[in-house]
């Protein structure tokens, strides 16, 4: 009998080791394009961006009522004004005024050059066109200066950034109507394994339905990602080359699931290795652990891992940083609270591993956390409950029911 010997792990590297080495490997994006701000959300801003004009544009009023030049208040004494006119928002006063006389005046409307002060309607009286002014009126209020949002010529939005919501409201506020931004990031992606059923199907024995390719398409759906999904393919080393080398080509990303690991029917790494370079291969992450990473002339290739959960969590830790810095941004880190753990948490030493919890908010700045359930890797639905990652560091062999432990919220709100 000939005796088959397995290779033995080598030493794993460590999460931000391979970090790092993705860091190492991308040249961002410098393709841009100009787009207008109704398509921007989302997008990354490639050029900054200075106003052409002071926003506001003009000195305007922050409140309906009156406005008036201060000379007229008469110390510790009511002021008696004449109403002759109105500036609106959108039609401004054009007259002039003598100094006992004001206008009516709206928010928003332009505050005319003989006043210096509006006062709230509220807090006078008015007869006609008499209004009086409480003694003690302060002057100078409630005029907001041309500029007090930003002064011509000032920067708006430091390059580069993903633009949102407040800050196309900013664009637009200052007339701006185009952005150049970074060109859209075009990934691929693709299922690998013989045991995979598009959804719809009926299962046939030994079958499953494939849920990475719905994982990874919602990880990836974003205004700045043009998604493909190549579909799936066999357990097959020539399928998986052919795959591989002809869609290089096409793509600055491809993102493989599963074969990433040792089995007889696990090609990725030698494929990837054949059409063009592994940089590295095997991590100390839980779950995670033979995420593939290397390059295909200039096309980043990632081999995530079959394991659903191991899909997620690889996602998170590895592609989208990449993904960020392809297309010009810096690699954001993910927010890590401390949080007392209700459940103990089973763990053995040697892998970084992000466990699924369950994240509450005791008081602000308060967390607790317990695990979502069960933790091994093929479990959807435990993820499915969790809203954050429990990070337990590769030395840490376990936490008792009490103890503080970082986490990263995956949702926003709690
Ligand atoms: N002898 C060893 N075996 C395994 C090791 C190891 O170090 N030595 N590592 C384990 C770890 S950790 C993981 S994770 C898996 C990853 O293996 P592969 O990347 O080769 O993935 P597959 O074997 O193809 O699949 C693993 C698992 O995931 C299911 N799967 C695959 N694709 C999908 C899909 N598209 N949708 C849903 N589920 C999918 C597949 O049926 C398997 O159950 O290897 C361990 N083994
Ligand atoms: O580390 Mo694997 O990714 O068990 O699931």
């Amino acid at each position: 009998m000939t005796e088959i010997c397995y290779p033995k792990s080598a030493a794993l590297l460590s999460v931000e080791q391979a970090q790092q080495h993705i860091r190492q490997a991308i040249k961002p994006i410098e393709q841009h394009e100009s787009i207008g701000l109704t398509e921007a959300l989302d997008r990354i801003l490639q050029q900054s961006i200075h106003t052409p004009i002071d926003i506001p544009p003009q000195r305007n009023a922050a409140m309906d009522g009156y406005a008036f030049a201060s000379d007229a208040l008469i110390k510790n004494q009511a002021t008696m004004l004449q109403v002759i006119g109105t500036s609106w928002a959108g039609k401004p006063f054009t007259g002039s005024a003598q100094p006992n006389q004001c206008i009516r005046i709206f928010t928003g409307a332009v505050v005319p050059d003989f006043a210096d002060s509006v006062i709230a309607q509220e807090q006078i009286t008015r007869q006609a066109d008499q209004i009086t002014l409480p003694e003690n009126t302060k002057p100078f209020k409630n005029i907001r200066a041309a500029g007090s949002d930003v002064k011509q010529h000032e920067r708006l939005i430091k390059a580069p950034k993903k633009l949102k919501a407040s800050d196309l409201g900013l664009l637009a506020a200052a007339g701006i109507d185009k952005v150049q931004v970074t060109r859209r990031l075009k990934i691929g992606f693709f299922s690998t394994g013989d045991e995979l059923t598009a959804i719809g199907q009926a299962l046939q024995p030994g079958q499953i339905y494939d849920s990475n390719r719905y994982l990874l398409d919602s990880l990836l759906k974003q205004a700045n990602h043009l998604v493909t999904d190549l579909g799936v393919i066999k357990d097959d080393s020539q399928l998986i080359e052919h795959t591989i080398s002809s869609a290089a080509g096409k793509f600055d990303v491809l993102i493989s699931t599963g074969g990433a690991s040792v089995g007889d029917a696990d090609f990725i790494k030698q494929t990837l290795e054949k059409c063009g370079q592994v940089n590295f291969w095997k991590l100390a992450i839980k779950p995670g652990k033979p995420l593939a990473f290397g390059k295909i002339d200039d096309c980043l290739f990632f081999g995530l891992p079959g394991n659903p959960v191991a899909v997620l969590v690889t996602f998170e830790k590895f592609v989208k940083p990449a993904l960020q810095q392809l297309s010009g941004l810096y690699p954001t880190q993910a927010l890590q609270l401390l949080a007392r753990c209700e459940t103990p948490l089973r763990k053995s030493p040697g892998r970084q591993e992000y466990q699924r919890g369950i994240l509450r908010q005791i008081s602000p700045g308060e967390f607790s956390v317990q695990a979502a359930g069960q933790q091994d890797s093929h479990q959807l639905k435990v993820t499915s409950l969790a809203n954050c990652f429990i990070v337990l560091n590769s030395e840490c062999k376990g936490v008792e029911a009490g103890e503080m432990v970082i986490v990263e919220p995956l949702d926003t709100s709690l």
